[in-house]
């Protein structure tokens, strides 16, 4: 059998370095950056948190996502497409930076384009 996602991603050293950076860039990024600054920073920890559970379950890894769903997490935010873009932009660099073969970042990239209903015009 391959490799899940999950492995490929480096486990949960490679999922915590990922999503780490990813948060960084958020907290940096021009057009997205405003909603996570707005946190304070145990809000930026709890959300750091999850978004790692939810990737790690979410590639098969041997972890449940205790968070909330995409749907209510998101719901009342009205989160533009060009704020998702701009996340999702964020996700890309930090796997490029990291240097993951290329069918990973598109995997992750399928994976995150495909959630878009459930966050943005809520
Ligand atoms: C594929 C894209 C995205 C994924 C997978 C994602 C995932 C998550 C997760 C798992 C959480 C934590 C849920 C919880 O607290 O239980 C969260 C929180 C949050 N997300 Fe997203 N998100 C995405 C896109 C976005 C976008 C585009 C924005 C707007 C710029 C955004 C803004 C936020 C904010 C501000 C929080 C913190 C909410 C709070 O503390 O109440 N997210 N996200």
């Amino acid at each position: 059998m391959s490799d899940t996602l999950y492995e490929r991603l480096g486990g949960h050293a490679g999922i915590d370095k990922l999503v780490n950076r990813i948060v960084d860039l958020h907290l940096e990024n021009e057009v997205a950056g405003p909603r996570y600054r707005a946190l304070d920073e145990e809000a930026i920890d709890h959300a750091r948190e999850k978004v790692k559970e939810f990737l790690a379950a979410g590639s098969g890894g041997p972890v449940e996502y205790t968070g909330r769903s995409m749907i209510e997490t998101h719901t009342g935010m009205n989160v533009s497409a060009a704020e998702f873009v701009a996340v999702v932009d964020d996700i890309m660099q930090a796997m490029q930076e990291m240097e993951y073969p290329q069918p990973v970042c598109n995997e992750v990239l399928g994976v995150a384009y495909s959630l878009k209903e459930e966050i943005i015009h809520l």
